[in-house]
């Protein structure tokens, strides 16, 4: 099974409320949609330090204090393929600027494009930016790879003590 990340940095956007900071993948699982920062675990990785090195490196921001908001399992075709730990964080450092990975966009909470997004991330994404945490399993079908999968069925829990998942 591939583990790997998600990081979803939220900055206060004033009257309009929360902005968060989403990416459009350039290349790779998910290219052309919107998602947050995020990538696989390198050797001897922690998932907390996988998500701060992997934002560092598609987006150029600095994250700190990560809070643990998901645990998300994806199966391919019955097989557990990828766990995503799930990341949100308010500590913020620098200008998000573009890579050959992640083209950086903050985004009002409110406006948050789900019909550009992963075919399950309209179920956990609200509740996770919204301060909730979630634990999922997500069923897709269909061969790889994972993003021309049809997404079949979903279970989902919520208010999971989930720790730092440093
Ligand atoms: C199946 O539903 C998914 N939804 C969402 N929102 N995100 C997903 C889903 N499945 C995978 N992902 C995420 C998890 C990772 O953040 C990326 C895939 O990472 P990638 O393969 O690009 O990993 P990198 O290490 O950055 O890539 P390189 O090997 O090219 O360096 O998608």
């Amino acid at each position: 099974m591939i583990e790997t990340t998600l990081c979803f940095p939220l900055r206060d956007g004033g009257d309009d409320g929360d902005d968060v900071l989403l990416i459009e993948k350039r290349r790779g699982l998910g290219e052309g949609w919107y998602n947050g920062p995020g990538g696989k675990l390198e050797s001897g990785e922690t998932p907390q330090e996988c998500a701060v090195r992997e934002t560092r490196e598609e987006v150029g921001l600095e994250v700190r204090d990560l809070e643990k908001a998901g645990e998300l399992t994806f199966l391919l075709d019955g097989e557990e393929h990828t766990r995503c730990h799930v990341y949100r964080t308010r500590s913020v450092t620098g200008e998000p600027s573009a890579s050959a990975e992640a083209d950086p966009e903050w985004v009002p909470v409110d406006d948050v494009p789900y019909d550009r997004m992963w075919d399950d991330d309209h179920l956990w994404l609200p509740g996770v930016l919204e301060g909730a945490t979630v634990v999922g399993e997500f069923r897709f079908e269909g061969g790889e790879p994972l993003d021309e999968a049809e997404f079949v069925a979903h279970d989902l829990e919520w208010d999971v003590p989930l720790g730092n998942g440093s």
